[in-house]
């Protein structure tokens, strides 16, 4: 049988509707893994022995893995543009995102449950690694989160570009452990700049607003 391929604007439907590839329930579950285990050291109060022995098996385990050779994922992307991406090409490129890929373990989860022309709206919850203030989400991980899901609002709407600007107004504090909302839309267009605004909110409470502008390629404008 042949191997499906997919396109640019398949890219979102197949990576939502095919089956995960093998290697990235193994992938995903070496993810989820570390992402809880990073989770529950912060702060964790043991004493020095348990310290001693988290260390050495967490060494042991780095040593193991070494330092294995990467797939390069350009080669991807260009078939992404010919329409000859497998799902397994698509799964090296969204599945690694920083920012809600399951393969990531640095990557915070979103939960997307709106991605639309008219927008996406996404629910997650961030853990103590990613406190500022005590009790609530440090700036810099908000515009991390925020670039992310105002890029997403741009591909949802089937266009593609690199963020150019982004503006943020902290307007409250967003709490870790407990579940946030972010919502984002095109606002406009003017050649090859795109607006997309943004905002993060706690149950009816906004703590977050942006908006920026991302650029289309030249080759692609
Ligand atoms: C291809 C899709 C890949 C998707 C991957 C996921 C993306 C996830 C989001 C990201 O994290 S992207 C990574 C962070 N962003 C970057 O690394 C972008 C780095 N900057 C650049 O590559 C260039 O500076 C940029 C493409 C943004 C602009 O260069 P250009 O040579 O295309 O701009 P040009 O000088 O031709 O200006 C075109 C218009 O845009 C305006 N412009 C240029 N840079 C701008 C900027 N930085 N912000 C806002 N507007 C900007 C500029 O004033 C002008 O306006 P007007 O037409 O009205 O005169």
């Amino acid at each position: 049988m042949t191997e499906k391929t997919f396109g640019p604007f398949e890219l979102q439907k197949a990576y939502s509707t095919e089956p995960v590839p093998d290697d990235f329930v193994l992938r995903r579950r070496i993810s989820t893994a570390m992402r809880t285990l990073s989770e529950r050291v912060i702060r964790a109060e043991v004493d020095q022995a348990t310290l001693q022995h988290w260390a050495e098996q967490l060494e042991a385990v780095v040593a193991t893995v070494g330092e294995p050779e990467r797939r390069d994922s350009k080669q991807a992307n260009r078939k992404l543009f010919t329409g000859a991406a497998t799902i397994e090409d698509l799964y090296h490129m969204m599945d690694f995102d920083p920012v809600s890929g399951g393969a990531n373990p640095i990557a915070p989860q979103v939960t997307w449950v709106q991605e639309g022309q008219e927008g996406v709206e996404g629910t997650l919850r961030l853990g103590q690694q990613y406190q500022g203030p005590p009790g609530r989400v440090h700036g810099g991980v908000i515009a991390w989160i925020l670039d992310a899901v105002l890029s997403r609002a741009l591909h949802a709407a089937f266009r593609l570009g690199v963020t150019g600007t982004l503006n943020i107004r902290y307007l409250a504090g967003t709490p870790i452990e407990d579940t946030i909302t972010c919502r984002a839309r095109i606002t406009g267009q003017e050649g090859r700049k795109i607006f997309i605004e943004g905002s993060i909110w706690h149950g009816d409470q906004q703590t977050v607003h942006a908006e920026g502008v991302w650029l289309t390629p030249k080759s692609l404008g």
